[in-house]
């Protein structure tokens, strides 16, 4: 599966990426994989990317801003982005 997602970046309008709130432990892990889907499958400036938490209702979770930290979501700047 891994190397197939390239050939998707070339033809999606969006990226879903989704993230278990309960993982800590994987987080570093979890950023890594996404920062290189973004670089190596091409996704443009312009694609929208969507960082999807899930389990967040589930005790222990972490919340958004937690969740936004670690991936460091900030650093993609130059992307019209938003957290809720
Ligand atoms: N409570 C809750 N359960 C969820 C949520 N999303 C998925 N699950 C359940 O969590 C279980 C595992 O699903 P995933 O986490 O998507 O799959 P996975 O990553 O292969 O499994 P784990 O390694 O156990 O996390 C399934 O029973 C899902 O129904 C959620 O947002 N909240």
């Amino acid at each position: 599966m891994v190397p197939l997602w390239k050939h998707y970046c070339a033809e999606a309008s969006g990226l879903v990426y989704v993230v278990d709130s309960r993982d800590r432990e994987r987080m570093e892990e979890t950023k890594s994989f996404l920062y290189m889907v973004m670089d190596e499958g091409k996704v443009p400036d312009n694609m929208a990317v969507l960082v999807y938490a899930n389990k967040h209702e589930v005790p222990g979770a972490m919340s958004a801003s937690e969740i936004s930290n670690e991936l460091d979501l900030a650093s993609l700047r130059q992307r019209n982005w938003q957290r809720n």
